[in-house]
């Protein structure tokens, strides 16, 4: 089934008249399915996180569409659209953005209580999702009293805690080791294959894409190649390695 659809999707920045408008995007179109995990990857400028923004209804295209759910999410207000992502959508986020007032559960369980949700169900969906995740132990825990991976694992089960139609995650490594970015992959991973999660994820993290079932390359504004995972996770490493080199020259600055 599909999740999500783009047509001709083109961000200009700026005056589009005007000679100092930058073009981000220039006409991608881009389709995700049901049960898909899916990396976007490409040089600083490329347009990745425009991209992203886009899809997820932060930031509105100059032109083109995007259809989530069978919602035209970029003509949808801002009310409609800011209750569509706080119901429909999960976020990660690089910097994690637990509230540091509320423990993990707490954190976990925020979007269902903005929802109103009844405290039988909250209660039940995060035993659930802590258990899943293995981070039972930390539940009444502060988010300074623990780890940056434990965090992000926290962040990652928030995003699952509303029954998302998809997750999007921005750099979801970027400030973490490479231990407790495998912990955190794992846990992406194990939400994709246990609950059919549909995850889009931007990163420079060639070790984070590699979980994901598929890579699309953006250069310049437009989706130039892609790359699905058909072997080992170290054999799609080594090919995802081979893309950025072929895509970037020398010094690609992936
Ligand atoms: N708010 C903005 N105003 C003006 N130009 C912008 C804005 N945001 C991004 N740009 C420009 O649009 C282009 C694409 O930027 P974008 O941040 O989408 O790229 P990216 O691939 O995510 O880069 P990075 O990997 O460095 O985060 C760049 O030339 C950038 O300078």
């Amino acid at each position: 089934m599909r999740v999500l659809e783009a047509n001709q999707v083109t961000k200009i920045y700026g005056d589009t008249k005007s000679e100092n408008s930058t073009k981000a995007l220039n006409g991608v179109d881009f389709k995700v399915d049901e049960g898909e995990f899916v990396a976007i990857m490409g040089p600083s400028g490329s347009g990745k996180s425009t991209l992203v923004s886009i899809l997820s209804g932060i930031t509105e295209p100059t032109t083109g569409s995007v259809v989530i759910s069978g919602k035209r999410i970029d003509q949808m207000n801002r009310f409609d659209m800011a209750l569509f992502r706080r119901r429909s959508l999960g976020f990660v986020f690089q910097e994690f953005n637990l509230l540091d007032s509320l423990t993990v559960k707490e954190n976990i369980i925020l979007p269902m209580v903005l929802d109103k949700k009844d405290s039988a169900i909250m209660n039940s969906k995060a035993a659930e999702v802590l258990k899943l995740f293995e981070i039972e132990n930390i539940a009444d825990k502060y988010p300074y009293e623990i780890s940056g991976g434990q965090q992000q694992r926290a962040a990652v089960c928030r995003s699952l805690v509303n029954d998302p139609v998809m997750i999007f995650a921005d750099e979801p490594t970027g400030n973490l080791d490479s231990k407790s970015a495998n912990a955190v992959m794992n846990c992406f991973k194990m939400m994709n294959e246990e609950k059919n999660a549909t995850i889009l994820m931007v990163t420079h993290d060639v070790f984070a894409a590699s979980f994901c079932k598929k890579v699309i390359f953006i250069k310049d504004g437009k989706i130039c190649l892609e790359v699905a995972n058909k072997g080992t996770r170290k054999e799609f490493f080594n090919r995802i390695l081979d893309c950025q080199a072929a895509l970037g020259g020398e010094n690609n600055d992936f």
